[in-house]
């Protein structure tokens, strides 16, 4: 590992230029770096605060390893002859003490040593941009270190929770992502405001752990990007486990007048809600305000647009990849990107033939037709492509085709009185499948299949020759196909 060296407050200059220089070690800045260096490139990698990023240490590890517990208990409640013995309450302390040890307790050792492994150069600092291929390391001492890049900077800075800015609200020291993940109790009464992903996906994890929950919706219902009954199954499981869901509601203002006291939560309709803590789970916005943007003609604080190679428009040495060019917030579509970017800045380093056409090899074509998800919830729901919505919108000629889960023989063995649904919405000029959706228990495993079907354009003539085995709940794509064929 290589770090900033230079005496407090100078700056110094990196000795020979790095081909590629990466800002942000997240998941997709760790998949840029790995994929340079794979291509022979040298390369920088900046880091202001954990490498493994957002992902490892606040976001996708420790909300799963708070959810899985919750989640297999439902789903253990439901089985015959065990449902006796798993009705007591979880063990929250082991629960906390696990997803500290799937944080490797917020410590970033062992990714350093993955990055060194692979050959980067590993800079602790905040970078900027100070120009064309120039980023300035501001390392935490304070001493700056510029680096030059001779072929490619890539920013992969991620995003940061919003948080609306509402009177009281910073006196109420609200929970974001970052303390929802990380806390080390369970408040005994916890507002939730937001029924998006991370919203619907805290208010399982706490309420299963202990927390009084109340979920404050200003919309008409749960995870509204997705086909409409996976927030309804979902809004009926955390119902059914005591939490309270009050939608077409917005928060006007937050009082906490004691630090250690209750927070009150004024709401639109006059009413109000009292908490221990109230956690906004409110969208992301793209760490870029501080960024140097302005040094190379871009907007402070904007998502970065880019086309398919990940290249932002308008330069041919800039690029963005990951959360930070707002195509798909998730870690896997962002280390797709990832591998895209880096095949496109190897590919144009060594003068080689660029393909970005449509599921070329540098382009991340999957971003626009098939985005897979899972949402770690009680029950799961899955979704890859196009909702019904989406897809009449985009002036596509389809027909949604929707299955019951609970009547699939699989589903029945795996949980009494099985709730579920799934949907497959078929393109009907071309007979194959623009998106996918199942919600219910233990269907998460079932989604790459799907993604399989719609990212390969596979057609239906076709996955009517793809025999599910008898009797797992993936017969579903049997019924499916049947409903469609009448
Ligand atoms: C609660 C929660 C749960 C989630 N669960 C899932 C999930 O289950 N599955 C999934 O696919 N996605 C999930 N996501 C989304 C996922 O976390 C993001 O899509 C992913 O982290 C994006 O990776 P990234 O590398 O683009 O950004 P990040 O992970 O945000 O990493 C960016 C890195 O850049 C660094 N950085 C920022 N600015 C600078 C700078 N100027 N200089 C140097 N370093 C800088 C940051 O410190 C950070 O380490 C979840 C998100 C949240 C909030
Ligand atoms: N399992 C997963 O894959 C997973 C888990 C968590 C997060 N993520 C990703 O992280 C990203 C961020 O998730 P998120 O849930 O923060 O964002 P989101 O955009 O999915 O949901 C935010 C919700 O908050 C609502 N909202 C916004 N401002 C509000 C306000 N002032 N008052 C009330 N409601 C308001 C919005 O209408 C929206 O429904 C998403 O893109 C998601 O895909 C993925």
């Amino acid at each position: 590992m290589t770090d900033s060296t230079a005496d407090a407050g100078k700056t110094t200059t990196g000795g020979s230029p790095y081909d590629v220089v990466v800002i942000g070690a997240g998941p997709v800045g760790e998949n840029v770096a790995d994929r340079a260096r794979a291509a022979g490139l040298t390369t920088a990698v900046v880091e202001s605060e954990l490498v493994g990023g957002e992902c490892s240490y606040w976001a996708c590890m420790p909300s799963k390893a708070l959810l899985r517990p919750v989640v297999a208990r439902a789903d253990a409640r439901r089985v015959p002859g065990l449902s006796a013995a798993v009705r007591g309450p979880l063990d929250t302390a082991a629960v906390l003490a696990h997803r500290d040890e799937e944080t490797s307790h917020w410590k970033d050792d062992g990714q350093v040593a993955w990055l060194d492994g692979v050959g980067a150069d590993v800079f602790r600092g905040t970078g900027r941009l100070t120009g064309p291929r120039e980023v300035t390391v501001t390392a935490p001492d304070g001493t700056e270190h510029r680096l030059t890049a001779r072929h490619a900077v890539a920013v992969c800075t991620g995003t940061r929770a919003v948080v609306p800015d509402l009177p009281g609200v910073a006196e109420a020291r609200p929970w974001t992502s970052r303390e929802a993940t990380s806390a080390d109790r369970a408040p005994g009464r916890l507002v939730v405001v937001g029924g998006g992903v991370v919203g619907v996906e805290m208010a399982t994890a706490w309420q299963g752990l202990g927390s009084e929950v109340t979920l404050l919706i200003r919309g008409g219902g749960l995870l509204p990007k997705m086909e409409p009954f996976a927030g309804e199954l979902v809004a009926d499981a955390l119902g059914e486990a005591g939490a309270r869901i009050r939608t077409g509601v917005s928060v006007t203002a937050v009082r906490r007048r004691d630090p250690g006291g209750p927070v009150t939560v004024e709401l639109d309709d006059g009413d109000h809600v009292e908490a221990d803590e109230i956690l906004f789970a409110t969208g992301r916005a793209p760490r870029t305000d501080d960024l140097g943007l302005e040094t190379v003609g871009l907007e402070p604080g904007s998502w970065l647009t880019v086309d398919d190679s990940c290249r932002v428009e308008g330069t041919d040495w800039l690029y963005a990849v990951g959360d930070v060019n707002h195509r798909a917030l998730l870690t896997h579509q962002g280390k797709y990107q990832a591998r895209v970017a880096g095949a496109a800045i190897a590919a144009r380093a060594g003068q080689a033939a660029v393909d970005t056409a449509p599921w070329g090899a540098h382009a991340a074509t999957a971003d626009h037709a098939a985005v897979p998800q899972v949402v770690f919830t009680d029950p799961e729901v899955a979704s890859v492509g196009l909702t019904l919505a989406e897809a009449e919108r985009a002036g596509r000629r389809v027909r949604a085709v929707d299955y019951d889960l609970g009547s699939v023989a699989g589903a029945g063995l795996y949980a009494d009185g099985y709730r579920g649904r799934a949907r497959m919405v078929v393109d009907l000029d071309r007979e194959i499948l623009l998106g996918v959706t199942f919600a219910g228990p233990g269907i998460g495993e079932l989604l790459h299949s799907a993604t399989i079907a719609v990212a390969g354009e596979v057609p239906i003539a076709r996955l009517w020759h793809a025999v599910p085995a008898y009797p797992t709940i993936s017969e579903v794509w049997l019924r499916l196909l049947e409903t469609y064929r009448g």
